[in-house]
C-alpha cells in the first residue's frame, strides 16, 4: 500500500497506522543494513519508503517524535566493538533527487542567511562516495582512534583495521600540523576489489554483496583486523570534526591543508560559484559516473564558508548546509527467459538468469546473477516472471524484485538442482554455506577451470597456455588433471589444429619454465578454497617448504598472519584428500619443485628456520619475522629436525617440548634479539 498525499489525505488514525508500519519497516532495514550489511531491499526501494514516512510526518506534524527514522541516523553501533563517542555528532545528509529540489536547497538557506534570492553562493560539489562514513583522531600528528558513524552520537573502534587502508597515513607529515585533528571520511572499495571479493565468495559457498557500500562496510567492520587487511580499501576524507591547533576558513582551505598533511582528498572535488554551477557539476558526474573506478551515488553539495555553515546549523538529522543529489538508480524492467546453472571452479553452482536483453543506462544487460538458491527462493523468482534489474557497480546487474502483478500462470518456480548438470554427481549443500556444490572429482567444468587457474599468470605462469588451449588438452584426453600438464610431449601438441613445430615448442619452453616457480605461486596455484595470492605467500613463507606445509596442523596454521580457521581448516582439508596428494606427487615426480622464496639472499641467516612459540613480551610475531627476514631467514611454523633456532617466549608448550627433544638451539626472547643485533 502506498499513501499520496496529493489524492486524499488520509484520516489522522490511518496515518498514524502507516506511520507506525512505517517506522518498523524502516527499523528493520536499518538494522539490516547499517548492523549486518546485508540489505534485503534496493535503496531506491528504501528511499521511497523512507519519502513516505517524512510526507506524512510533514502533514501530521503532531504524529512526529523524537525516535523516527527521519530523525535519526544510521543504527546503534555494534556491541561487539569497543563504543567511540564522537564529540561532534556524525549526521546523515538530506536528499535532493532533481535539479528542483537542488534549487529550492539553495533558495532555502539564502533566506534563512538573509541573502538576497539572486546571490551566488560559493559551493564545494564532491562526489559521493557510496560507503561508509569514519571519524579519525590525530593527535600530535598520528593516528590514534578510527570509528564508524553508528547512530551518530556513538560508533565502533574500528582503529586497526583503518590502519589496513594503505592510501591513509599513519602519521601525517608537513607544515603546521594542528594538536588535534577529528576528520571524517568515507572508507570505500574500487570496482575492482568489489567485483573480486564477490567472485571470491561466491567460490567459497559464502553470500555475496549486494554492493560496493555494504562489501566495504563488511569489510571494514571486522573483529580481526587480518580480514580487512586482505580487502583494499581506500578513503577519501570530506570533513573536519573537533580541531585544536588551528583554524580552517572554509572547506576549500580544509581540503587544501588536509591534502597538504597526506590525507587523501578527492581529485574530483570542484568549487562552483552559484547553484547553477552545483547542478551542472551534478549532471556532469551522473555521466562520469560509468567510467569511475569506484561507485557514486550522486554529488554533495556544501556551503564553503565556515561562519555560514555555522550560522545555519544542524537539524536532528541532517546540517542545514550541504545536500545529498542522488543519482536516479540504474534500474529496468525485463522478462527472464531462462535459469541456466553454472559450475565454478571449486564446484559451486550458481544460478544465472537469461534476460531479455534491456538498456540499463547505457550498457546493454542480458544476464543478471542470482548469486545463490536462497537469493531465488527469498525473492520468489520464476522463469518468465517480469524482473526488474539494477546495476550497482557490478558488472553483472542483480534482480531486485519481481512483479508478481504481471504474472499469467505459466511462470515457473525451478526447484534446486539435485545433481550436477554437467557431471551428474550428486548435489551437496555444505552445512554454514549458501551454496550447492558439485562434489564430482572428475566434474569438466572443474576440471577446466581448475587448469585454466592453475596456468595462469598471477599462478604458475605458463605463457601461451591460454583457455583455448586448455579446452584442447581436455577434448583430446591428454589432459585430466593439472599434473598431466608435465607429462605431455611436443606430438601431443602436433595433434592440435593449425599447431605448429615452433608454437609447440614455445609451449613445451614455457611448461619448463614453471617447474621452478616458487613455493607461494605453487600453492595458490593448487586452488585451494579460501587461498588466495596473499594467503598462498604467506603460508609459503610460514612453512618454508610443501612438505611443512602438507603436515600443518591447524593450531600451526591459525598462527599465521592472514590466516584464520576457516583458511587453515580448508588448506587441512586439501591435503587431507589423498586425490590431491597424489596429483602433487606425480607433480613432484615430473621433476616440479616448487622453490622457496627468500626475501634477501645473502644475510647472515640464509637458509635458516626459526619457529617463535609461547607468548613474545618485548615483540610481535610480525616484528619478529620482519627481523628474520631482513636478514635472510625464514619463519616457519612447527619444530622438525630441519629448524635452526626455536625462540620460545612464556607459557611455551608442545613446540619448545619437541625442540628439546630434537636437540635444536633454544633462544630466550633477550637471546634472540642479542643475536639479531649482533655483528657476526
Ligand atoms: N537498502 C536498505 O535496506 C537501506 C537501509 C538503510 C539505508 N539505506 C540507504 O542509505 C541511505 C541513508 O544512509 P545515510 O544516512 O548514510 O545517508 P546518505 O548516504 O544518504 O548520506 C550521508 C552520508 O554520505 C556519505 N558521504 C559520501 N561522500 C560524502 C561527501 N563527499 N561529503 C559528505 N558525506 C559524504 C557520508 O557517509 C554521510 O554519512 C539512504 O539513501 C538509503 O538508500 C538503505
Ligand atoms: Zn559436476
Amino acid at each position: 500500500m502506498q499513501l499520496s498525499l496529493l489524492d486524499n489525505t488520509p484520516s489522522p488514525e490511518v496515518a498514524q497506522q502507516r506511520i507506525d508500519a512505517l517506522r518498523t519497516i524502516l527499523e528493520y532495514h536499518n538494522r539490516l543494513y547499517y548492523q549486518l550489511d546485508t540489505p534485503e531491499v534496493s535503496d531506491a526501494e528504501y528511499d521511497t519508503l523512507f519519502r513516505e514516512l517524512q510526507e506524512l510526518e510533514a502533514a501530521f506534524p503532531d504524529l512526529i517524535t523524537p525516535d523516527s527514522p527521519t530523525r535519526r541516523v544510521g543504527s546503534a553501533p555494534l556491541a561487539r566493538f569497543a563504543a567511540v563517542t564522537h564529540r561532534i555528532p556524525m549526521l546523515s545528509l538530506e536528499n535532493a533527487t532533481n535539479e528542483t529540489e537542488i534549487g529550492e536547497f539553495d533558495q532555502r538557506l539564502k533566506k534563512l542567511l538573509g541573502l538576497p534570492g539572486d546571490q551566488n553562493v560559493d559551493y564545494i560539489c564532491e562526489p559521493k562516495m557510496d560507503g561508509l562514513a569514519v571519524e579519525l583522531i590525530y593527535i600530535d600528528g598520528c593516528l590514534t582512534t578510527a570509528s564508524t558513524r553508528g547512530d551518530g552520537f556513538t560508533g565502533e573502534d574500528v582503529t586497526g583495521n583503518v590502519r589496513t587502508i594503505r592510501s591513509l597515513p599513519l602519521r601525517l607529515t608537513g607544515r603546521d600540523i594542528p594538536r588535534l585533528l577529528e576528520v571524517r571520511g568515507e572508507v570505500f572499495l574500487s570496482l575492482d576489489a568489489f567485483q573480486r571479493i564477490n567472485r571470491e565468495k561466491e567460490e567459497n559457498g559464502e553470500p555475496s554483496f549486494a554492493n560496493p557500500r555494504n562489501a566495504a562496510a563488511g569489510s571494514l567492520r571486522q573483529l580481526d583486523p587480518r580480514i580487512s587487511a586482505q580487502r583494499p580499501l581506500s578513503i577519501f576524507c570530506y570533513a573536519p570534526g573537533i580541531v585544536e591547533g588551528t583554524t580552517f576558513r572554509n572547506q576549500r582551505d580544509f581540503f587544501d591543508r588536509i591534502a597538504g598533511w597526506g590525507l587523501p582528498v578527492n581529485p574530483l572535488v570542484h568549487c562552483e560559484n552559484g547553484i547553477a554551477g552545483a547542478a551542472a557539476y551534478y549532471r556532469q558526474m551522473m555521466e562520469q559516473r560509468e567510467s569511475l573506478p569506484y561507485e557514486i551515488d550522486g554529488t554533495v553539495i556544501k556551503v564553503d564558508s565556515f561562519s555560514m555553515q555555522a550560522e545555519l546549523g544542524e537539524k536532528s538529522r541532517s546540517p542545514r548546509w550541504a545536500i545529498a543529489c542522488k543519482f536516479p538508480p540504474r534500474q529496468a524492467v525485463t522478462r527472464l527467459n531462462e535459469i541456466i546453472l553454472s559450475v565454478g571452479r571449486t564446484g559451486v553452482i550458481t544460478p544465472v538468469a537469461q534476460l531479455q536483453p534491456v538498456e540499463v543506462s547505457g550498457v546493454t544487460v542480458s544476464r543478471a546473477t542470482l548469486h545463490n538458491w536462497d537469493e531465488l527462493t527469498l525473492k520468489d523468482i520464476r522463469v518468465g516472471d517480469t524482473v526488474v534489474v539494477e546495476r550497482a557497480g557490478d558488472v553483472i546487474p542483480a534482480i531486485v524484485k519481481v512483479l508478481p502483478e504481471m504474472r499469467n500462470g505459466t511462470e515457473q518456480l525451478l526447484s534446486p538442482p539435485t545433481h550436477c548438470p554437467e557431471c551428474g554427481s550428486e548435489i551437496v549443500r555444505i552445512a554454514d554455506e549458501v551454496a550447492v556444490r558439485c562434489m564430482g572429482l572428475s566434474c569438466p567444468p572443474q576440471t577446466r577451470q581448475s587448469i585454466i587457474h592453475f596456468v595462469s599468470r598471477n599462478a604458475m605462469d605458463i605463457e601461451g597456455l591460454g583457455e583455448r588451449f586448455v579446452e584442447q588438452l581436455l577434448s583430446l584426453g591428454l589432459v585430466h588433471n593439472v599434473a598431466d600438464i608435465y607429462y605431455l610431449t611436443p606430438e601431443d601438441f602436433r595433434r592440435f589444429e593449425r599447431m605448429g613445430d615452433k608454437l609447440a615448442g614455445n609451449l613445451m619452453t614455457a611448461i619448463e619454465k614453471s617447474r621452478h616457480r616458487d613455493l607461494g605461486r605453487f600453492i595458490f596455484a593448487l586452488g585451494i578454497r579460501h587461498v588466495g595470492e596473499r594467503t598462498a605467500k604467506a603460508l609459503a613463507q610460514a612453512f618454508g617448504s610443501l612438505e611443512h606445509l602438507e603436515q600443518a596442523t591447524l593450531e600451526e596454521l591459525t598462527s599465521i598472519r592472514d590466516v584464520g580457521l576457516t583458511v587453515a581448516q580448508s588448506v587441512r582439508t586439501f591435503f587431507d584428500n589423498p586425490e590431491n596428494i597424489a596429483v602433487i606427487r606425480r607433480m613432484l615426480e615430473a621433476g616440479v619443485t616448487p622453490a622457496i622464496e627468500r626475501k634477501r639472499i645473502g644475510g647472515r641467516f640464509t637458509g635458516k628456520s626459526f619457529v617463535f612459540t609461547g607468548s613474545l613480551e618485548h615483540f610481535t610475531r610480525e616484528k619478529a619475522r620482519q627481523l628474520v627476514e631482513n636478514q635472510g631467514g625464514n619463519v616457519i611454523g612447527s619444530v622438525s629436525r630441519k629448524t635452526d633456532f626455536v625462540v620460545a617466549g612464556e607459557d611455551a608448550g608442545s613446540k619448545l617440548t619437541k625442540a628439546h627433544e630434537l636437540g635444536i638451539t633454544v633462544l630466550s626472547e633477550d637471546a634472540f634479539l642479542a643475536l639479531m643485533e649482533s655483528e657476526t
